[in-house]
């Protein structure tokens, strides 16, 4: 296992159910893809480009008790720019939201970028699940809108979709 591997690994694979709605006939396909978690140090950056270069999307973690991951993003912010995709569905995540006593990073410091750079943000914990589904649906929806859109169907916005559906979930957490 050399630097390739240390780079990046694969996380699993998807099977998306797309069925693009106002058919006259159900025509569903399925999408196969792949989920990559690539390394963020620096020393890994020359190679990481290799991944991420035709990635669909991708989901850019800081971790909210590491202020030096925080202040990386818009490096990687830029770099994404330069190689990744130029449609590329972009999201942002403060992780480990589930040690709050270790926080250094405001979840307003991590709104602020993500909306500085049209992006949507959600805070989750890779420990608890808090979040996670919402993240990989959220993307999903993203993709299947785009391909299968069609013309008078009402847009999506996965901005949008993000903000209502963290809304939802923090107006029921009591309940
Ligand atoms: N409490 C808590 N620990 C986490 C969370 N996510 C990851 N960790 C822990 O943080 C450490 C680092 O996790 P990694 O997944 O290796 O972090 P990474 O950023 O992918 O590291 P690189 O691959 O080196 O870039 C591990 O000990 C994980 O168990 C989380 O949401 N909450």
């Amino acid at each position: 296992r050399g630097l390739l591997w240390e780079a990046a690994r694969p996380l699993g694979r998807t099977l998306w159910l797309c069925a693009p709605s106002g058919n006259s006939k159900l025509q569903a396909s399925v999408v196969e893809g792949a989920i990559w978690d690539t390394a963020g140090q620096e020393r890994f950056r020359s190679v990481t480009h290799a991944y991420y270069r035709d990635a669909q999307a991708l989901l850019l973690l800081y971790d909210i008790t590491n202020k030096s991951s925080f202040d990386s993003i818009r490096a990687w912010l830029t770099e994404i720019h330069e190689y990744a995709q130029r449609d590329v569905v972009i999201m942002l995540l403060g992780n480990k939201a589930d040690m709050s006593s270790e926080r250094v990073i405001r979840s307003e410091d991590g709104e602020t970028l993500a909306r500085e750079y049209g992006v949507p943000f959600l805070e989750t914990s890779a420990k608890t699940g808090m979040n996670v589904e919402l993240a990989f649906l959220a993307i999903a929806k993203e993709l299947k809108y785009r391909a299968g859109q069609q013309a008078n169907e009402p847009s999506f916005q996965i901005r949008d979709y993000v903000e209502s559906q963290k809304k939802r979930s923090s107006c029921c957490s009591f309940m």
